[in-house]
């Protein structure tokens, strides 16, 4: 039994090492809601919501984040006491629509709480850890072919990633596939490079674009059509052998359910924001696992905080996608006191209690919007 006792909200942003190029945005700066939630019996939880360039990704903004938090997950959730993270969705979604960022932030902080509370890893609480390390590839979004071909070498020399990720979407087709295929060309044949779309395309082009992506030996194609579009997923996860990766058209188990149930094939993205927390995404990897559909492990470009609540989330479950959780070494600094061990095209889970991770409260301060 937790009981929250009060909830603390800050703005935080962080520049990243370089501009970060995707179909709908240029993110020069990351924004992390942090939300620090206090217990009566003595435990602190910390949690993350994270979106990508304000309003441009999501219907979330950080700012709406922190407001939905303050003016009314807050005055509903403290002085209140829940056995855990299923009691805690089931008010929080009584009174409130949506608002799965928000909720996430607030999922993530009570298990970071209840897991301090028992000792345990958050990992432990959801259903315990089948792997202490996961896979994570790296996104080349620089928006420039020569320099993203010199960053993934330069990736796979130091040992770092080996496999790629492209942001492609934003500009013409024939354009978007000369960069992509430039890229699989110089890297080779051995390392797997993907392309995530983010809804760019319309089923025509996406028919055109997929063809060629197959043909040049790109491994996955996230995201090509627009997240309404549930028909053209589907018909195009059928009539193309390089398989399909879901990710803005599944955000709930329920939208998983659809999808499936519809006759897609491939796989999807989880992400905690999606869903509204690490309890919550799960549900849509165990919908996925009954429906034969793989799984990834998403990011919203969190800082560490965000990433560890996923990993111990994505720990617990078959990833045949591996994951993208490579938000912190996106960004310039953090505002956690030990970063996460990433080597190798892995990340090492953390192991202890709660999140396993101690917040820098210095760096929050400094980096807090006042
Ligand atoms: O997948 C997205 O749509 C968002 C995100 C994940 C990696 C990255 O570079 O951007
Ligand atoms: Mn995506």
């Amino acid at each position: 039994m937790l009981t929250i006792e009060s909830l603390t909200c800050w703005l935080v942003d962080i520049p990243t090492i370089r501009p970060h190029k995707l179909s709908m945005a240029t993110m020069g700066c990351q924004t992390l809601t942090i939300v620090r939630m206090q217990c009566a019996q003595g435990v602190v939880g910390w949690g993350e919501a994270t979106t990508i360039g304000g309003l441009s990704y999501g219907a979330e903004s950080p700012e709406a984040i922190r407001s939905a938090i303050e003016t009314y997950l807050s005055p509903l959730l403290c002085g209140q006491t829940f056995s855990g993270v299923a009691a805690l969705a089931d008010k929080m979604n009584a009174s409130v629509k949506g608002n799965t960022f928000a909720k996430s932030a607030l999922e993530t902080a009570f298990l970071d709480a209840q897991g301090k509370l028992l000792g345990l890893p958050v990992s432990a609480l959801l259903g315990g850890a089948i792997t202490d390390r996961l896979p994570v590839l790296w996104t080349l979004a620089s928006g420039d072919t020569d320099k993203d071909i010199d960053e993934g070498k330069r990736l796979l020399a130091e040992g770092l990633h080996d496999t790629f990720k492209l942001k492609i979407g934003a500009r013409e087709l024939k354009t978007d596939i000369r960069h992509a295929l430039a890229i699989k060309a110089a890297l080779g044949p051995e390392v797997s490079v993907r392309v995530d779309v983010n809804q760019a395309w319309d089923f025509t082009t996406a028919v055109k674009g997929m063809s060629q992506l197959q043909e040049g030996g790109i491994d996955l194609v996230e995201q090509p059509t627009p997240l309404w579009d549930r028909q053209g997923l589907i018909a195009l996860s059928q009539r193309f052998e390089v398989p399909i990766l879901a990710d803005e058209a599944v955000a709930t188990s329920h939208d998983g359910y659809a999808l499936a149930h519809g006759g897609f094939s491939g796989a999807y993205a989880l992400k905690i924001a999606k869903a509204g927390g690490p309890a919550q995404a799960l549900k849509l990897a165990h919908v996925a696992q009954a429906a034969g559909v793989a799984l990834y492990g998403g990011t919203m470009l969190e800082g560490s905080l965000g990433t560890v609540a996923s990993l111990h989330a994505w720990s617990t479950v078959r990833m045949q996608w591996g994951t993208e959780m490579f938000g912190p070494l996106l960004l310039k600094d953090d505002i956690v006191v030990t970063p996460l061990d990433f080597r190798q095209g892995q990340v090492v889970l953390p192991q202890g209690p709660g999140l396993g991770v101690e917040i820098d409260l210095d760096k929050l301060r400094y980096y807090a919007r006042h």
